[in-house]
């Protein structure tokens, strides 16, 4: 007679979320050092092994060249050597980082004589459904294993290969270590199947993190049983107050739009005070020309741009909700500080704004008007990242208010418990 095991009749994404939360019970109660020697591991293979995953990498992008895939999304899916670097190095930034497990949130000793602490401990599995970034694969691992999280990685299928080998070195770090290889798995399938079964792993998996475009976030926050933290698009403004220092206004206008406009804290409007237009507006339409933008104008900035070098077209009412992620922004003047704040409100996503102004009144009220997760005064809006804040990495930016909003690091991880130690105390 052959015994059947309980995970022979599972889905294999069933099977995988199983051994996840077998391999979060293990993480929970580890120190800090295990899980530190496991992330340096980590670190190690991805530098001793960059061949193979800059080889894997090629097939995807050879693959997405050929489906003629816009050159911003291939970047947003190369491994270079010094890429593999750069993760390995955020890697090692993440074990400097103070364990949140165990931190105690709050403590007392309550009249009754009984001790209580609110401490932190893992969320349990967590599930991410991500872009075609595979750096995203390493990020999410390292942040959830110090965390003492488990991880499902469900990559894009365009970065299947990257996220194939990025995983197999990371299992064979982690199994090396002592720790347990399930705790990081990549969700089997490659079809959309397995986010929806992802989605219905209620009471396996502790927390969904839908990790793309306004399509993949809809999809997940609308069907999901597992409880989701919401992140989303980047429509991310710059406005240049009446009172703005002009050379810094440019450099910040075009570090947010050109440093790497694939990502989602890059800029995609541009909104000007109407008494600085005059003298911001020709050179900002230069700047931007210089650095291959096209700007779709509304008409007011169109009077600008007649004698200008820079590529503009007459804007339309959708281009103030797009998410261009590529050398393309909007811009219109704006007659106030307060038009500025209303155009924000009625068309942004919810993720960076940006103000430059050399009036301390003008900050303070934008920064209170504006609600989006991150409000920059005189900096660019690209430094809404886990990585710039100090957070190591970060698994995801989250545009929503509850459990976190911004870049999510290791005590967004995190959940609390109560630990009530009383010495034979009952309630009367
Ligand atoms: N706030 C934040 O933290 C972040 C926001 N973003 C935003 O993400 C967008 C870019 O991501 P993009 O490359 O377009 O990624 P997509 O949204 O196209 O895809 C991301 C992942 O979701 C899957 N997916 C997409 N749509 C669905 C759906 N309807 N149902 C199920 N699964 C789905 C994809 O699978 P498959 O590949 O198989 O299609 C992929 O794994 C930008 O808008 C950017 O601003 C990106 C990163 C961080
Ligand atoms: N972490 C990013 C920003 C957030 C992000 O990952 O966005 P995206 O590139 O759209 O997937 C960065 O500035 O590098």
């Amino acid at each position: 007679m052959t015994t059947l095991s309980p995970y022979d009749s599972m889905s294999p994404v069933t099977r995988a979320a199983y051994r996840a939360k077998a391999a979060a019970a293990d993480l929970a109660p580890l120190p800090r050092a295990e899980k530190d020697d496991a992330l340096l591991a980590i670190a190690d293979a991805l530098e001793v092994r960059t061949s193979e995953i800059v080889a894997a990498n090629a097939k995807d992008i050879a693959r997405a060249r050929e489906a003629g895939t816009s050159e911003t999304v291939v970047d947003r899916l190369t491994l270079t050597p010094e890429r593999v670097r750069a993760i390995a190095s955020d890697v090692r930034d993440v074990v400097a980082l103070p364990d949140p497990v165990g931190e105690v949130v709050r403590g007392s000793t309550l009249p009754n004589g009984i001790d209580l602490r609110q401490v932190r401990v893992p969320l349990g599995v967590v599930g991410i459904i991500y872009e075609a970034r595979p750096n995203v694969t390493v990020d999410a691992a390292a942040l959830c294993l110090k965390s003492g999280n488990a991880v499902l990685l469900r990559g894009s299928s365009s970065a299947f290969e990257s996220n194939t080998a990025l995983v197999r070195v990371l299992r064979d770090a982690v199994g090396g270590a002592g720790l347990p290889a399930d705790a990081v798995q990549l969700v089997p399938g490659e079809g959309r199947e397995s986010v929806r079964e992802l989605m219905r792993a209620r009471g396996l998996v502790d927390v969904l993190i839908p990790r793309g475009g306004a399509s993949l976030i809809r999809t997940v926050v609308q069907e999901s049983t597992v409880p989701v933290i919401e992140t989303g698009t980047g429509n991310c403004h710059v406005y240049v107050d009446a009172n703005a220092d002009l050379d810094m206004a440019i450099d910040i206008l075009i570090n947010s739009k050109a440093q790497r406009p694939s990502v989602c804290n890059s800029a995609e409007t541009l909104l000007v005070h109407q008494d600085i237009a005059p003298e911001f507006l020709p050179r900002a339409l230069d700047a931007l020309a210089a650095a291959g933008v096209t700007v779709h104008a509304d008409e007011r900035v169109l009077a600008y741009a007649k004698d200008s070098k820079a590529t503009v077209v007459e804007a339309t009412p959708e281009d103030w909700e797009t998410e261009y992620l590529s050398y393309d922004i909007a811009a219109a003047v704006v007659d106030s500080l307060d038009r500025a704040v209303e155009h924000i409100r009625l068309w942004t996503s919810g993720h960076t704004e940006a103000i430059v102004t050399t009036s301390q009144q003008a900050a303070r009220r934008f920064t209170q008007l504006v609600d989006s997760t991150t409000v920059a005064v005189n900096a660019s809006t690209r430094f809404t990242d886990g990585g710039q804040f100090g957070f190591g990495a970060e698994i995801g930016i989250s545009t929503q208010k509850l459990h976190a909003r911004g870049p999510m690091g290791l005590p967004e991880l995190t959940s609390t418990k109560y630990i009530v130690t009383g010495d034979g105390h009952i309630r009367r």
